[in-house]
């Protein structure tokens, strides 16, 4: 994989594993937030680049679609696949703002300097000309709770009286499950996979116990905590059960889980954000560490929008929603 170091791209191979063979995810670099002197909250001021594939990004998307705001903070695609230039645009998938031909000349525009793996999602200040932030957990919270105001929707994933709750519970879901896939999909060794897909059925099958009385992971109100699981989950069947190699058990096996899934996937406004197809071509195509012949592998044959049970407990989606 390659990587900017010092502004300059360069070519360096199994970058992301220890000595151990444990996957290990870079530290991102840019940790500002919206309100600030810096960055006041302004509709129209923001902009978000993502990747449809990529489950961080999608966190993003969603809040910035349950919330309302695609007129506030504009939105745009990478190209899905990914080869050695790192993330790039293309003519479907062009920047808006700069017609850029990669997403790192936007890192090195931010700081020229930059080393690190440029990554998706980026909230960008049209105005400061440079990176807010580049993690999605706080770009997350940020749209949701620092620019609250510009959104057209009451709706509030970070609710009073839940926060403590929800801080716990990415932060517990994060090691096993959305970084878990990616410790069993990179994994230089044996024992690192090993461990990785023993943390994550574990994880996996506690959560389905934790979801057969609660609808959803903090109890009755969706969350961001949701958003985080989520964002795992819809890729699993089709992507790390077979490309990670996380095929203990698929989640439409799973007695709560697989309704969860759907309840969230037909929560409106939701489904908007999911592309199967960028998501499937993204990581078949882009790992050719892990799939050198980049063959994207068939199925499974799941509906989303089939039916689901969740209807039985307490809570449902924010009434702005409906
Ligand atoms: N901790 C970051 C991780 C973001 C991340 O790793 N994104 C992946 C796509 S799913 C990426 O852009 N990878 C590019 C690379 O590793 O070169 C976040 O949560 O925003």
């Amino acid at each position: 994989m390659n990587r900017l170091v010092e502004g300059e791209w360069v070519a360096e191979i199994n970058i992301e594993t220890d000595d151990d063979g444990e996957f290990e995810r870079q530290e991102q670099a840019f940790h500002d937030r919206l309100g600030t002197d810096a960055h006041p909250v302004e509709a129209g001021r923001y902009h978000v680049y993502i990747s449809r594939a990529c489950p961080w990004a999608h966190r993003v998307a969603m809040t910035r679609s349950l919330k309302g705001l695609d007129d506030a903070v504009s939105l745009s695609l990478v190209q899905p696949e990914r080869y050695d230039e790192g993330w790039e645009f293309s003519d479907a998938h062009p920047d808006p703002l700069y017609d850029a031909d990669y997403l790192r000349e936007l890192y090195v525009h931010a700081d020229p300097e930059f080393t690190g793996r440029p990554t998706v999602p980026v909230l960008w200040d049209t105005e400061t000309k440079t990176i807010v932030n580049n993690e999605s957990e706080e770009i997350m919270r940020t749209l949701d709770v620092a620019a609250h105001d510009l959104a057209t929707r009451d709706v509030d994933l970070y609710p009073e009286g839940y926060r403590d709750e929800v801080d716990r519970l990415i932060d517990d879901i994060y090691d096993p499950i959305n970084n878990g896939v990616y410790r069993a999909g990179f994994a230089g060794s044996q024992g690192a996979y090993d461990r990785a897909v023993d943390d994550l059925f574990a994880a996996l099958d506690r959560y389905d116990d934790l979801l057969a009385d609660q609808r959803y992971l903090a109890g009755d109100r969706l969350t961001e905590a949701d958003l985080a699981m989520f964002a795992t989950l819809v890729r699993f069947d089709h992507v790390y059960h077979t490309h990670f190699k996380c095929n203990r058990r698929a989640i439409h096996e799973y007695d709560h889980l697989w309704g969860y899934t759907k309840d969230l996937y037909t929560t409106p406004g939701i489904e908007r954000t999911v592309n199967m197809d960028h998501i499937v071509r993204h990581y078949y195509v882009s790992h050719a560490n892990i799939n050198p012949k980049r063959l994207v592998a068939t199925g499974p044959d799941v509906d989303f929008t089939e039916g689901h049970d969740r209807d039985r407990l307490p809570g449902g989606p924010p009434a702005a929603l409906l």
